[in-house]
């Protein structure tokens, strides 16, 4: 078993009878809806609701029960993978292009369990990846003069393709950009939150209840100080 189903595993142990269950998107996230459906499979009742379109297929593959996102108030556990994870569990997300479906779900949460390797950990985000930034299409010039303003630098996400575009699953562009080291990510999350035109962006600043980091032979856990053990 490798780290990855290792936390996925974990992770599974803390799905119970009844209850709403958040479907990440990613290769982490695939394990533990395999996870999951080895628990249908043993005939415990819960139902799904999935980050993603590619998510959603996955589950219906599998046979799981699943509600669509509009039918939902508050979920009950949700577990995804991240792009990077800073000591105070802040999130860095959105390689795969679903930030909206992906923070909705984490806030919608009573408990958000993240699934990583130790190749996620970070000293501070932004340290490996661009910060990804969905906008509303017509406004993306006007968003990224905003966001070189903060001193950010950076383009559209391109893909190989047709249109070399990378288009969000519900039609916005993805903006991925590099800021200075000095706009501390408190910072920036909130100046993110504050500019017109932005759908989501991929900081997830206090949502996390805990990481559960792939070892060498076992699973660590990182409980955030709001992160009571789910139970
Ligand atoms: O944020 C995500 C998708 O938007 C994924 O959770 C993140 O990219 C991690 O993926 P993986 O588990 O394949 O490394």
């Amino acid at each position: 078993m490798n780290a990855k189903q290792r936390v996925a595993e974990r992770a599974a142990t803390f799905v119970s009878e009844g209850m709403v269950v958040g479907l990440g998107t990613g290769s982490t996230a695939d394990y533990f809806i395999q996870a999951l459906a080895e628990l249908h499979r043993e005939g415990m009742p819960f139902t799904t609701v999935s980050s993603s379109v590619v998510s959603q297929i996955k589950a219906h593959d599998l046979g799981l029960p699943s509600i669509s996102l509009d039918q939902v108030t508050t979920v009950d556990l949700y577990v995804d993978g991240a792009d990077e994870v800073s000591p105070d569990i802040t999130l860095l997300k959105g390689q795969g292009a679903d930030l909206v479906r992906e923070k909705l779900l984490a806030k919608a949460s009573r408990h958000f369990l993240v699934l990583v390797d130790e190749s996620k950990l970070v000293r501070s985000i932004g340290q490996n990846f661009a910060i990804p930034i969905e906008v509303m299409p017509f406004a993306w010039r006007m968003v990224k003069t905003q966001l070189e303003v903060l001193g950010g630098q950076g383009d559209l996400r391109r893909i190989a393709g047709k249109d070399n575009l990378m288009i969000s699953s519900h039609g916005s562009l993805i903006l991925d950009m590099v800021f200075p080291d000095e706009l501390d990510v408190a910072t920036l999350n909130e100046r993110l939150n504050a500019i017109p035109g932005v759908v989501e962006h991929g900081i997830f600043k206090n949502l996390a209840n805990a990481v559960f980091l792939g070892v060498a032979g076992g699973v660590e856990e990182r409980w955030a100080d709001n992160g009571d053990e789910a139970s």
